[in-house]
């Protein structure tokens, strides 16, 4: 079981360009911690170092003490900028395909994702295609296809950024439940209506940590 998301003084510099300088961070297992900071100061980065989807140029994102990417026997719910949805698919099928690379049962596998569609308020578009849904059911679809596998570890990229007051704090419920099932959630945002559902802020500010 995971129980702690670690960046040791990560350094990352993109195409030479300094990103982020000297962060470290820490989260445990039943915590919901916001990174805040405004626009460009480095919180996708920062998320997508812990995620294993950039490398850093100096520092360690460890998860329970091992490199992120060796750490792949934790389950990660990542919802990113963008969402990575595919389009062509239906919101159910998308939701599908993170159950479909774990060790869950065929028989099992439509229900869940239609539950987890439910929690988020989509159960009547679970068949919909992607491309016809708008941007803020999209977000709600890469919600659901984050959390449906429980996992251990959550990345959460502005999940709330395109919800109105309901939804939002639905989804809000939905990371708090990951917590205390015992994941580890970041949630990066400027929101604080967000940052206030947190338990703890790291704040950044031009890719360092605001002390
Ligand atoms: N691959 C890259 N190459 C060059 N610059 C990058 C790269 N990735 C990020 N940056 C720059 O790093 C800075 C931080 O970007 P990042 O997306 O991490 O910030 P953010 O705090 O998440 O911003 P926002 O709230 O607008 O999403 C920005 O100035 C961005 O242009």
């Amino acid at each position: 079981m995971t129980r702690i998301v670690s960046a040791e003084s990560l350094r990352y510099e993109p195409a030479g360009r300094v990103v982020l300088d000297d962060v470290s961070v820490r989260a445990e297992a039943g915590e919901m911690l916001a990174v805040t900071g405004p626009s460009g100061s480095g919180k996708s980065s920062l998320l997508a170092l812990l995620a294993g989807l950039a490398v850093p140029s100096a520092g360690r994102a460890l998860v329970d003490g091992r490199p992120v990417l060796d750490g792949l026997d934790a389950r990660l719910g990542l919802v990113l900028q963008g969402y990575g949805l595919v389009s062509v698919l239906t919101a159910a099928e998308n939701v599908e395909v993170a159950l479909q690379a774990l060790d869950v049962p065929a028989a099992d596998v439509r229900s869940r994702a239609l539950e987890a569609l439910v929690s988020v308020g989509l159960g009547d578009l679970a068949e919909r295609s992607v491309e016809e849904l708008s941007g803020g059911q999209r977000q709600r679809v890469a919600v659901a296809r984050a959390l449906v596998t429980e996992p251990d570890v959550v990345l959460a990229d502005e999940p709330t950024s395109q919800q109105d007051g309901g939804t939002k704090l639905r989804i809000l419920a939905l990371l708090r439940d990951a917590a205390d099932r015992g994941a580890v959630v970041l949630v990066a945002t400027h929101d604080p209506e967000v940052v206030a559902a947190c338990d703890r802020e790291t704040a950044l500010h031009d890719g360092r940590l605001v002390v």
